[in-house]
């Protein structure tokens, strides 16, 4: 795959954040379904874990970049979704999300991602220069409304958006606050 970022800079790279409330199955499936994946678009699944995100994103037939730092989770995601690796749908990346490099072709973004990088994230994925359409990105439930209010990234070109609702059961373990889907859409000039 050649939108597979080569190598990263770790000017800003994050401190990792192993922690993790694992997202079940369906919930995974009904973001995908949600967000409106088109077969043979590019995905990034920034903090892939071990792909519960990653399976409804190829079952759907998107092409993946799985971007994972934690060096199990990276193998586990090989293993698991060797066929596709083989086949070139998917690409396991070994990096700091908050470092590596973006795809050139239009692409997305879904994406459950750290909390603790969440505003470093954000202020990434709306300030850089690259070819995003669209970001589905699971947050706190008081960051997604909070966004959505105040429109944050709207002077960069994105309208935000509150896209799902998850309820806690969702994650194993249950999570302590809220989770929702914070829909980031670059606007047309
Ligand atoms: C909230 S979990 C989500 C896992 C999986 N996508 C899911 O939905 O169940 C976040 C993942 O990000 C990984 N991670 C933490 N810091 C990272 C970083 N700086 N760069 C890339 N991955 C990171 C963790 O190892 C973890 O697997």
């Amino acid at each position: 795959m050649s939108e597979v970022p080569g190598g990263h800079s770790r000017q800003t790279a994050a401190k990792p954040f192993w922690g993790w409330h694992r997202l079940q199955a369906d919930w995974a499936e009904a973001i995908v379904t949600a967000a409106g994946v088109r077969p043979g678009e590019l995905v990034l699944d920034l903090g892939a874990g071990t792909g519960a995100l990653t399976e409804p994103l190829l079952d759907v037939g998107a092409r993946v970049i799985a971007v994972e730092l934690h060096p199990g989770r990276v193998t586990r995601l090989r293993r698991r979704f060797a066929a596709a690796v083989a086949d070139r749908r998917l690409a396991v990346v070994q990096v700091d999300l908050l470092a590596f490099h973006w795809p050139r072709r239009p692409f997305r973004i879904v994406a459950n991602p750290p909390f603790a990088i969440t505003s470093p994230l954000i202020m990434r994925i709306t300030s850089s220069d690259h070819r995003l359409r669209q970001a589905d990105l699971l947050l706190k439930r008081s960051v997604v409304r909070d966004r959505v209010a105040r429109q944050q990234g709207h002077a960069s070109g994105f309208t935000s958006s509150a896209a799902l609702e998850l309820p806690r059961h969702a994650f194993t373990p249950r999570p302590p606050v809220d989770v929702g889907v914070l829909r980031l859409t670059r606007r047309r000039s």
